[in-house]
């Protein structure tokens, strides 16, 4: 459905340049759902952009929905659906018209608007709120009203530019829902961007992790958790153990980066839940009483970290990236 190379885009001031995206490739299959995650001012929204046809590109080729980007912006146009990040309605708008104005943008006629205006309004959670003036609707629903006008020429491929930004943790959690329902009960591809660790490992299929114009790792997220460092393992002893421990920890199979305090040992294994049994048997063999125990899975800021040497949450942080 996506199948971008080398696409890149440089921005150019008197002062200064800037590479906003240094030549990426993006493979997005039909049906699969995509999170494209990095902190604030890594490129995400300037490669939606391009991908979107808002912004010629520097260097690079892609192919969206079957249209070359290049050659045939009008028909990758046609395809797609694109939700920006403040969306696009007008406060002073009744629900109604916006989606018939936006029908009648992409051609459908007056009846043909209403009639998949209504079942889109059904579909996200609209229904009763026709007659409102957009500035009156909640955040949740103004971005599901959003996304409904993305989708009013039923696309096969939509692009959200950070859908679930500002609001709060209960609409966060709605809005995935009607995410995924686009994707599970009507087929279409969705690539979104975020910065959001939790949303991209609930949501997304795959997820393309970008920092300072780079794809600097992709995959499921469960697979780029398990090319991190594996498991992290916190076991608490008695302190007059710990460098016993520490020893029997550092024998487990695949067991790196161990460390201690006065009474714990940290390390990292493979598989935090087949390295228990193991652990448990070698200690109660030397005779030491485990006090406590906790078992970490890797997040995606770990893959961030391991992959940059930066956390992802600091990285949101540097002074002017925003
Ligand atoms: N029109 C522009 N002119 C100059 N620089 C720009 C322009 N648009 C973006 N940039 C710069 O390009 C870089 C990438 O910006 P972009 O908006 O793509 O990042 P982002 O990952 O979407 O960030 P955010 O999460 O804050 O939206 C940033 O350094 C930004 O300041």
């Amino acid at each position: 459905m996506i199948e971008a190379r080398g696409l890149a885009r440089t921005f150019k001031s008197r002062s200064r340049t800037v590479e906003a995206v240094r030549g990426v490739d993006i493979d997005v299959a039909a049906g699969e759902l995509v999170g494209f995650l990095g902190p604030n001012g890594a490129g995400k929204t300037t490669t939606l952009r391009m991908l979107t046809t808002l912004l010629r590109p520097s260097a690079g080729s892609a192919t969206v929905a079957g249209r070359d980007l290049l050659t045939d912006s009008l028909g990758v146009r046609r395809q797609i659906g694109y939700v920006a990040q403040g969306g696009g309605s007008a406060p002073e708008c009744r629900v109604v018209e916006e989606i018939e104005i936006q029908g009648r943008f992409y051609g459908l006629s007056k009846a043909e608007s209403i009639r998949r205006g209504r079942a889109l309004a059904e579909h996200l959670d609209l229904d009763g709120l026709e007659q409102r003036l957009v500035r009156t609707l909640s955040g949740g629903q103004k971005r599901r009203l959003d996304i409904a006008l993305g989708l009013i020429h039923s696309p096969r491929l939509v692009f959200l530019d950070e859908p679930t930004s500002g609001l709060d943790p209960q609409s966060r959690a709605n809005l995935w829902q009607h995410i995924r329902s686009l994707r599970d009960e009507h087929g279409v591809t969705v690539f979104l961007t975020t910065h959001y660790l939790d949303e991209a490992d609930a949501l997304c299929d795959r997820v393309l992790v970008i920092d300072d114009g780079t794809i600097v790792a992709a995959g499921s997220p469960d697979e780029l958790k398990s090319t991190v460092s594996g498991d992290g393992v916190t076991v608490g002893v008695p302190a007059e153990s710990t460098v016993d421990a520490a020893e029997i920890a550092g024998h487990l199979p695949g067991a790196h980066e161990v460390s201690t305090t006065e009474d714990t040992v940290s390390f990292r294994v493979p598989r935090g839940d087949t390295a228990l049994p193991e652990l448990l048997r070698a200690l109660e063999a030397k005779g030491i009483a485990m006090t406590s125990i906790q078992v970490q899975r890797p997040s995606l800021d770990d893959v961030f970290l391991t992959v940059t040497g930066r956390s992802l949450r600091d990285a949101q942080e540097v002074p002017g990236a925003a």
